[in-house]
């Protein structure tokens, strides 16, 4: 096969491959996660007329130094159907409607009350409308409010049913079959023996994939043997997307290519210019996108996070699929890059980012003390504390 593609080329490649999933309608709550297939439009004007922000009292003004005859009382959900004039007070709650007449609010800190009675003890309110939301003030009705391959979390989805919507259009969640490979595999992570190694990649993944909304579907550990890994794959039948970890690379026991071949499944791409991750491997049959990531638990990792999510979140119908980066200052000096671009596990401490001794990939260890991924380019110079590098944190899948 050719060159090693780049991580960004390779990254354009498979998410030209997501499967497109037919749209449909959810109730609000069940959207969590999922990205809005159309924009969000305003049904509804919020707040639908002026309101108060404060517990206090609607009065008249441009005389705000009182005092004031108690006429009635506004609370929320409960609007005053009356009019306020000059010298009139009207009782009200956060969140109730302003009543006719009344154009400011002064909180009842700065007041006191006796009987029907009442007078100013502290300072009006300067802007005097200062404690009245406006209406129209969160949002108009008919506006945009979110474009469309917005992520919905908690306060779009509030947004959402404040604008009005009982549902939203979205993509259907994928499905997902994780199938991991190795004769050295044990399921048992307390029956294992020194020829052997606890299967951990598969779980990881489907807890990486808990992240994101989809069905996930777990086979093996299969064994490194071809008939049995192509039976694997037509047993996915039903996925979306099949992730393969383990049998990436060159060995004489890594079959994931041929079994892939075998299945009638076509390769698109095999191995990317990162460490680690190498030998992650793309292939389509039909719709069906599999990512065959490498067996070494850090590199499965990565590139789960670069390539798998970031696949899940474009199915998903997002418009900013891939993890996100800030600069971050370092705390201790970072050696020079080398001759393939690098994510160096690293911690978030006191002064910016340092990066962890161990950067082996298999060193679960490390990776587990790792919050974030520093991107390090090919041949970077050597760079000092307070000097920035790019990382991505590793919590939320990578866009948090
Ligand atoms: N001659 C070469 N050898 C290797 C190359 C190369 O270019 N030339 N690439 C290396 C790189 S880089 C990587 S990464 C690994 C990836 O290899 P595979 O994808 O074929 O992975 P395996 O050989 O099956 O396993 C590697 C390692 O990971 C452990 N493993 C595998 N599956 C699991 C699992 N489900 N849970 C926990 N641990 C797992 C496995 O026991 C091995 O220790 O290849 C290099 N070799
Ligand atoms: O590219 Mo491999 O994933 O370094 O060990």
């Amino acid at each position: 096969m050719s060159a090693m593609l780049t991580l960004e080329d390779a990254q354009a490649r498979l998410l030209a491959l997501a499967p497109v999933l037919p749209i449909q309608n959810v109730d609000v709550p069940g959207t969590l996660g999922r990205y809005l297939a159309e924009p969000l439009k305003a049904r509804r004007t919020q707040p639908a007329a002026h309101v108060s922000a404060m517990d206090g009292y609607a009065v008249k003004g441009p005389d705000l130094g009182g005092p004031w005859t108690i006429i009635g009382e506004s609370a929320a959900g409960h609007p005053f159907s009356g009019t306020v004039a000059g010298g009139q007070a009207v009782r009200i709650s956060t969140g109730a409607l302003l009543p006719a007449g009344a154009d400011a609010v002064i909180v009842q800190e700065d007041l006191v009350r006796n009987g029907d009675h009442l007078s100013l003890t502290g300072t009006p309110p300067s802007p005097p409308g200062k404690h009245i939301r406006l209406c129209g003030s969160d949002f108009g009705i008919d506006t945009e409010l979110l474009s469309a391959g917005t992520r919905i979390g908690p306060a779009q989805l509030a947004l959402a049913i404040a604008a009005g919507h009982k549902h939203l259009a979205v993509r259907r969640v994928p499905r997902v079959a994780i199938i991991d490979s190795g004769d050295e595999l044990a399921s048992d992570p307390e029956d294992c023996a020194a020829h052997q190694v606890p299967a951990s990649n598969g779980a990881m993944l489907a807890a990486l994939l808990a992240s994101l909304p989809c069905e996930v579907d777990r086979i093996g550990p299969v064994r490194d043997d071809l008939v049995l890994l192509t039976d694997a794959f037509h047993l996915a039948r039903d996925a979306d997307i099949i992730v393969t970890t383990g049998g990436a690379s060159v060995g004489d026991h890594d079959l994931i290519r041929p079994a892939i071949e075998a299945w009638g499944g076509t390769i698109d791409f095999w191995k990317v210019a990162i460490k680690p991750g190498k030998p992650l491997l793309v292939a389509t049959r039909g719709s069906q996108v599999v990512v065959g990531l490498p067996g070494n638990p850090v590199s499965s990792q990565v590139t789960a996070l670069l390539f798998l999510l970031p696949l899940l979140r474009a199915a998903l119908g997002a418009a900013d699929p891939l993890p996100r980066t800030i600069d971050l200052p370092l705390a201790a000096p970072l050696r020079a890059g080398g001759d393939r671009r690098e994510f160096l596990r690293g911690r978030l401490v006191a002064g910016g980012v340092e990066v962890l001794t161990q950067q082996d990939s298999g060193a679960l260890a490390a990776m587990a003390a790792a919050q974030v991924l520093i991107d390090h380019p090919v041949q970077a110079p050597r760079q000092e504390a307070g000097e920035t590098v790019s990382v991505i944190l590793l919590g939320n899948g990578g866009i948090a």
